[in-house]
This record gives C-alpha cells, structure tokens and sequence, in this order.
C-alpha cells in the first residue's frame, strides 16, 4: 500500500461525512461556499463542521471568484488550513489571497483538451498547488462537482512546480485507472462519494479512499 497517495473528500456538510472521511484515511476535507451548489454551507454551518474535523486532516474551504469581505468573513470564523480557488480568479488574485491570509492556496483549473494544459503551467508558479479538475460543460451551474472526467492521457508525461491533485468523475470503482494513467499522487472527489447529489456515502468513502490507496 503506498503511503504516498493522499485523498481529498470534497462537498462534506455533515458531521457523519467528516468522520467517514477521517476513518476511511483521507488527507483532506474540502467545505463548498457556493451558494448554487446542493454542497453548499454557510459560514456558521461551516465554523461548527470544521471544529469536529480532527487534527491533521487538512480543512480546505473552496470558494469561486470570493472577494476580500467574504474571505475575511470566512477565515475569521471558520478554523481553515488551505483555500482552494475554484473560479476565474487571476494569477495575481491567486498571489493576493495567498499573501493576505498566509493560508496555503490551491488553484483549481479546468482541463477539457491539450490548450487547456497552458494554465496549469502559469498557476504552478504562484499556487501552492494546483487542482487539475474536468472543464466543466457549457452553461453548467457549477464551476465544479459535476462528476465528469476529462481525458487523462492528456495529463502522461507532464511536470508541475507544485503539488498537484486530479479530480473530476472520480469513483471508487475508475480511481485506480485514473491513478494508473495520470501517476496522481493526490485525489479529489465529491459526486463518486454521494448517494444522491449533495449527500455523501459512508460506505462509498471508505471504497475510494481503500482503492485509491491499494493503487
Ligand atoms: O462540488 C461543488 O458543488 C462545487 C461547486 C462549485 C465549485 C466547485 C465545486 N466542486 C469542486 C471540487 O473540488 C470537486 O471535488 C471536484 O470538482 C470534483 O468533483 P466530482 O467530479 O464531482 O468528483
């Protein structure tokens, strides 16, 4: 089992999801603040969730073009250990938010064929890790969590100066493919972890991170 392969369950709103998470061996637990997304939480929602999450597994608060009165807001109330930015947000906005709340930032971006990889490269310099999730479709709701996957041999061969984590249409039963193709070492899922959309699974948390760790 290698003990490098690193699992983030993102989209948790309650306390049977995060102790699922922290049982099943996740690294990261990822709370949406967006307020379109049937994950979504508000600030207090989020405050009381984050305080049953156990030390050392990483809080990740995922956000979409948030200006500066919501991220105070957030990082005051809220006890975070990384922002991860799921918008347009700019190479500088991504520089901005790292040096204003001394948080590590993970950028996310979408990737739906070869031109998209260009992105990546420029993010890598300033994040300190970036997301490598599936575009999503056109005139889509959300930015994010849509349960698609991209094509990942697009993904063979290429270098970050950063940390990286490949998500999108991620399952307990296409992850280790996934892992096999890309050579992630780190993984993020939300919709492959649900029972219905917004709801996660106990036992299907426990199903991906187990494959996701045997790989
Ligand atoms: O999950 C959401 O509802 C969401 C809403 C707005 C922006 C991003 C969102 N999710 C981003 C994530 O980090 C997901 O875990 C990632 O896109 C993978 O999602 P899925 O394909 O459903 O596993």
């Amino acid at each position: 089992m290698p003990a490098d392969v690193a699992v983030k369950i993102c989209g948790l709103r309650a306390s049977a999801d995060v102790v699922a998470a922290a049982e099943a061996g996740a690294r990261y637990v990822g709370f949406v603040f967006f307020p379109k997304s049937p994950r979504h939480l508000d600030v207090s929602e989020a405050a009381v969730l984050a305080s049953h999450v156990p030390a050392g597994l990483c809080k990740v608060a995922l956000t979409v073009n948030a200006d500066n009165a919501m991220l105070d807001a957030l990082v005051a109330a809220v006890p975070l250990d990384m922002l991860q930015l799921h918008g347009s947000e700019t190479v500088a906005r991504v520089a901005e938010v790292k040096a204003r709340y001394g948080l590590p930032v993970m950028k996310a971006i979408g990737v739906g064929e070869r031109g998209d990889l260009a992105q990546l490269d420029a993010y890598s310099g300033v994040a300190d890790q970036i997301l490598v999730d599936a575009k999503p479709p056109k005139g889509a709701d959300l930015p994010g969590g849509n349960g698609l996957a991209f094509d990942w041999t697009l993904l063979q061969g290429r270098v970050w100066r950063c940390p990286w984590m490949l998500a999108g249409g991620l399952t307990p039963n296409n992850v280790a493919e996934a892992i096999a193709r890309t050579g992630a070492r780190q993984l993020d899922v939300s919709s492959g972890v649900e029972s219905t959309s917004g709801v996660k699974d106990a036992a299907l948390i426990h199903a991906l991170v187990k494959a996701a760790l045997e790989a």
